[in-house]
Formats: structure tokens, C-alpha cells, sequence
């Protein structure tokens, strides 16, 4: 009997939760995107959420999903997945794993199969019927990339000190 806690977050619980934060920084009005890459000795390697590219400002370009292209978000914004592997600045990411709060699409899922990262975990699959996630499937399947769904404990995280 050490006399340890025993209600301390799991790994899975702390980068998901990290990646949750993240995507409290997102200006999108609709989805916010989190997402936290790790090693495989759980160390965090790097972290992203979905935004405007620097020196594009938040309040003059758009974020309506709706009207004619160019006066859409869907061209200006950085997902997160693809924000937090440039974010990295230590080298490679071979057999990361990425947490994120959304399935990636396809584009994201590129970047992650080049990247090296080997696994996946994502909180909700918003969007599974659309060409570009089951696109984005499809390449991870054939690249060999796992993917599994977070299974929330339920227990609620609080700070305390
Ligand atoms: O892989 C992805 C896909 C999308 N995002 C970002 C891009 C946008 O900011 C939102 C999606 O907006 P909707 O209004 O839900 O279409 O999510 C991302 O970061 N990663
Ligand atoms: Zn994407």
C-alpha cells in the first residue's frame, strides 16, 4: 500500500483533454478542431488547432460556410491536424500517434500518412458520409494507419490544487 492516487487521468483522457483545450482557441464558429501529437512513449511532441495562417487576420477574412467560394472559410483556414504537424520543429514524426477532436479529411490525412504518424485517435466523426472522409479513410487503410475512436470515461475533470 503506497498510498497512491488512484483516480488520476489515463493517458488516452489527458491527450485527448489536451487536444479539447486546443481547439478552444479556434475562432470557427462552428467546429473547433483540436489536435495534440505524441510520441510513442507518450511525450508530447506538438499541438494545433484549426486557424487562419499568420498574417491573415481573424477579423478580415471570413468564417461563413456558405456563399461564393472565395467568401468562404473552407480556403483560408489551417485544419489543425495539418497546423499541428507543421507546428513540430523537432524533425520526424515517425510512429506518433495524433490526438484530434474531429475525424481528419482528406487533405489532413495526407499530411499525416507523410508525416510518419502511425495512429489515430479522434473524439466524433462529424462528417462520415462526405467524399472527403470516406476519401480520407481509404488512404489511412491503405497507408496502414490505425485509427480508433476515444471512449470518453465520463468522469468529469476538474482542477484542483
Ligand atoms: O480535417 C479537418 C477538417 C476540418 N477542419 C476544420 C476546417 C474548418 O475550420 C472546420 C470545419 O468547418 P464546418 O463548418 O464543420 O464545415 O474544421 C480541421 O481542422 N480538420
Ligand atoms: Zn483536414
Amino acid at each position: 500500500m503506497s498510498g497512491k492516487r488512484d483516480d488520476y487521468i489515463s493517458w488516452d483522457e489527458y491527450f485527448m483533454g489536451v487536444a479539447k483545450l486546443a481547439a478552444l482557441r479556434s475562432k470557427d464558429p462552428n467546429s473547433q478542431v483540436g489536435s495534440c501529437i505524441v510520441s510513442q512513449d507518450n511525450k508530447i511532441l506538438s499541438i494545433g488547432y484549426n486557424g487562419l495562417p499568420i498574417g491573415c487576420s481573424d477579423d478580415e477574412f471570413p468564417w461563413q460556410r456558405e456563399g461564393e467560394e472565395l467568401d468562404t472559410k473552407y480556403v483560408y483556414v489551417t485544419h489543425s491536424e495539418l497546423n499541428a504537424i507543421l507546428n513540430y520543429r523537432g524533425g520526424s514524426l515517425d510512429g506518433a500517434k495524433l490526438y484530434v477532436s474531429m475525424f481528419p479529411c482528406n487533405e489532413c490525412a495526407k499530411a499525416i500518412i507523410q508525416s510518419g504518424i502511425r495512429e489515430i485517435i479522434y473524439a466524433v466523426d462529424k462528417y462520415p458520409d462526405t467524399a472527403s472522409v470516406i476519401a480520407s479513410k481509404r488512404m489511412l487503410n491503405a497507408a496502414g494507419v490505425r485509427y480508433r475512436r476515444y471512449v470518453p470515461t465520463g468522469r468529469e475533470i476538474r482542477f484542483q490544487v
